[in-house]
């Protein structure tokens, strides 16, 4: 029991994602006694569901966050997992499976209203007793009420995307993973091989819905929400699982894309442009958004960043609107101009 309370109390002594998966994880191998436990995400793309490991701790080791190897693929699909995908089809609260060795996983989808889009996993070598099941779900409730308290916090609470609290979070994750990204990319002799136009790289995008304010005024405040609701849906399906999308106040929205090679970006921005041009919004009827974008540096301050992505996004109000503009090509196009100061570059 101390144990138990340790864990809780662990658990729950958490404001982040993260650490709160790796607290889980530990807590359900101890008390389970499992070999292996994994929290996995569980993604919608396009109708189709995909399992992606989150974390992952192995007996005797510690935890450890995983980062999913393949970025370009969602992750693997359900259908590879029969008894997990029967549990998720009937939103049942657990699944268990015994592999032809005789090795037992339970899986424990976290639902959320009538969506699950995490789910723990529990290996173990001997079949699960109805004690170990009922301690265990007992954390998955803990689990479930504390990660929606934690949701609350990110999310803003129209939409439901992450809220611009938790830009500063992500986005100083995703320059870490620019620098180590830059250091993969060079081999050992330094020189750098591949054409820029094959490189992949982080990206950040600004989107303004064009002219919100006629839609708020000639259709009211609720039908502006919807909209704001609609194109929000719309940035989840058009942008991949991988990427990560901001409202960041009022009718502008941000996406912070990974490991994208230029051209890669260009498509699924331009994609997420005309899906928004094409909606039928009910009532409103047609919608368009302007989109600035720019590569993100490691070695470049946040707000740098963010100003060039503006700059851009602003060229495109300023020029038509219902478009999509990559800031360096408006720079080499002579379109914009910058200005060294100090060290970095700005704009004026
Ligand atoms: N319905 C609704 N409207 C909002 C919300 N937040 C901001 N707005 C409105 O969004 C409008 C933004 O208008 P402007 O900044 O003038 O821009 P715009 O009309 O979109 O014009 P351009 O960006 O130049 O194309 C304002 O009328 C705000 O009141 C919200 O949460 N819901």
């Amino acid at each position: 029991m101390d144990s138990l309370l340790k864990h809780m109390v662990d658990m729950t002594g958490h404001r982040d994602h993260t650490m709160l998966d790796i607290s889980v994880i530990s807590a359900v191998a101890e008390l389970a006694s499992a070999t292996q436990a994994r929290v996995l995400s569980i993604v919608n793309v396009r109708g189709q569901l995909y399992v992606r490991p989150r974390a992952v701790i192995e007996r005797g080791r510690p935890a450890r966050m995983e980062e999913y190897a393949d970025l370009a693929m969602p992750g693997d699909p359900v259908s590879m997992f029969p008894a997990l995908a029967r549990c998720l089809a009937h939103h049942e609260s657990s699944a268990d499976y015994m592999s032809p060795d005789g090795e037992h996983t339970l899986w424990l989808p976290i639902w959320m209203g009538d969506k699950a889009d995490t789910c723990l996993e529990i290996i173990n070598p001997t079949p699960y007793t109805s004690d170990t099941i009922h301690i265990i779900g007992g954390i998955v409730s803990v689990y479930r009420n504390f990660q929606n308290l934690l949701d609350y916090s990110e999310r803003d609470s129209l939409t439901g995307l992450l809220n611009r609290k938790t830009f500063d979070d992500q986005l100083a994750k995703m320059l870490q993973a620019t620098i180590e990204h830059d250091m993969l990319a060079v081999p050992p002799d330094g020189l750098e091989r591949r054409s820029p136009h094959e490189q992949e790289k982080q990206w950040l995008a600004v989107v303004d819905v064009d002219h919100f304010k006629a839609v708020n005024d000639k259709f009211g405040h609720l039908y502006g929400d919807e909209v704001l609701i609609l194109i929000a849906n719309l940035l989840q399906s058009s942008f991949r699982a991988q990427d990560r999308v901001f409202r960041f106040g009022g009718e502008e929205f941000v996406v912070l894309l990974r490991s994208s090679t230029l051209e890669n970006a260009k498509k699924i921005i331009e994609r997420f442009r005309m899906n928004v041009e094409q909606h039928e919004f009910p009532q409103v009827g047609r919608v368009t958004v302007s989109v600035g974008f720019v590569s993100i540096s490691a070695y470049e301050a946040p707000v740098i960043i963010l100003g060039r992505a503006d700059q851009a996004l602003y060229y495109a109000k300023s020029h038509g609107r219902n478009m999509a503009c990559h800031y360096d090509e408006l720079v080499s196009g002579g379109q914009l101009q910058t200005v060294e100061s100090n060290d970095t570059a700005e704009f004026f």
